[in-house]
């Protein structure tokens, strides 16, 4: 565990932190431009003198009134979005290097690394030869191999565009899942954070304002300020079930059949499927004569009206969805707590950007 209690004043910018960070999976920091992501990483990696207060990973102070651990000795790891590999090493020369300079931690082998990322084939290469995306792999190979007690994150894909993007996520699932390296993750972007974390912790003003479970923090409309209109959702698990003759693949969650686009994952798969409240709509009787083929039977939990739209939280067995409706809407279907209802999600509503494994995380000591 990772803990911070620290202050750090800029002219017009002051970061107060008091926060535990797991020591597990992927916590993600997610807040606006200027929130204060980058300072807190750099606090916590040592590069900011003048950030007073405590740092302590478990019985090992990095910082307190009378002492300062240098960042080389925090046994921390980086990726920047420039991934910074040394130009004239080759990919392999790049991860030896690196594991040769490794921390008496524990942690992934080379051969862990070179497979999670799938570097085999470009190890003979220089960095310059390689795709954006193929650098981020290597970066990430490279800063696993020196072993981090934690990796540091800071928007490691914000220079890709959305295609390199969706081809980099599943090798961080897989990090996530088979690694076992904690991972402090920056990003203001929803989707990526919720492919990829099961710890999220939002960031407001230099202050972290909710911090929690992913799927717990998404479905509290509490943090709908803060993630903005446009991204609020719920996530819920489903498992594959079918590949349809129609294009269509077949999914079973908490409460039945849901139906998306086809997802290209082996059956049995345990997903993890981002559901925005914009997407959502609500009826009181099951519907029919709809084209819609997703209606789920759930249970109001609570409303949160604000101004012409109301934001309502859904059960749906052991799943929580959001569902953003007008408020004249909710007034004439007479929604309380505890009315029973349908929760109606159109196929398409879902793109596969918000379609991830579900995380499955080892313990960092397996290794
Ligand atoms: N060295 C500095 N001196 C003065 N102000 C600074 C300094 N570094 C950062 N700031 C200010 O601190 C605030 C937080 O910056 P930070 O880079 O941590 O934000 P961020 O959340 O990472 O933003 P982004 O998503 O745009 O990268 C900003 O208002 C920034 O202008």
């Amino acid at each position: 565990m990772l803990n911070v209690d620290i202050t750090l004043n800029y002219k017009d910018f002051a970061l107060n932190i008091a926060q535990s960070f797991p020591a597990s999976g992927v916590t993600a920091l997610f807040g606006r431009s200027g929130s204060g992501k980058s300072t807190l990483l750099r606090v916590i990696a040592g590069l900011e003198l003048n950030a007073t207060g405590r740092i302590a990973w478990g019985d090992d102070v990095w910082q307190d009134a009378r002492h300062r651990t240098p960042p080389h000795k925090r046994g921390l790891g980086y990726v920047f979005q420039d991934t910074r590999l040394f130009p004239h090493l080759t990919v392999a020369q790049n991860l030896s290097y690196a594991d040769k300079r490794a921390q008496n931690h524990p942690g992934p082998s080379m051969d862990d690394v070179i497979t999670a990322l799938d570097l085999a084939p470009l190890l003979p290469r220089h960095p310059a030869t390689l795709s954006g995306g193929e650098q981020s792999r290597c970066a990430i190979g490279r800063a696993l191999l020196t072993r981090p007690r934690m990796l540091l994150m800071d928007e490691p894909l914000a220079a890709l565009d959305a295609t390199r993007k969706a081809e980099i996520l599943p090798y961080l699932e897989r990090l996530r899942d088979n690694i076992g390296t904690p991972i402090l993750y920056v990003s203001h972007q929803m989707a990526e954070v919720t492919r990829l974390a099961n710890h999220l912790m939002l960031i407001d003003k230099g202050q972290i304002t909710h911090a929690g479970p992913l799927e717990t923090l998404l479905a509290d409309p509490a943090t709908a300020p803060a993630l903005g209109a446009r991204d609020v959702g719920a996530v819920i698990t489903a498992t594959l079930t079918a590949q349809d003759s129609d294009g269509l693949s077949r999914l079973t969650c908490a409460t039945g059949p849901i139906y998306l686009p086809h997802i290209d994952a082996p059956l049995g798969a345990r997903l993890r499927i981002r559901i925005l409240a914009q997407d959502v709509i609500i009826a009181r009787t099951a519907p029919t004569g709809l084209s819609a083929l997703n209606i789920l039977p759930a249970t109001v939990t609570s409303l949160h009206p604000d101004g012409a739209s109301t934001l309502v939280q859904l059960h749906a067995g052991t799943d929580q969805i959001l569902a953003r409706i007008t408020t004249r809407s909710a007034t004439a279907l007479a929604l309380a707590p505890g009315t029973p209802c349908f929760a109606i999600l159109k196929t398409a509503a879902v793109a596969p950007a918000h379609i991830g494994d579900q995380p499955n995380l080892v313990p960092h000591t397996k290794l």
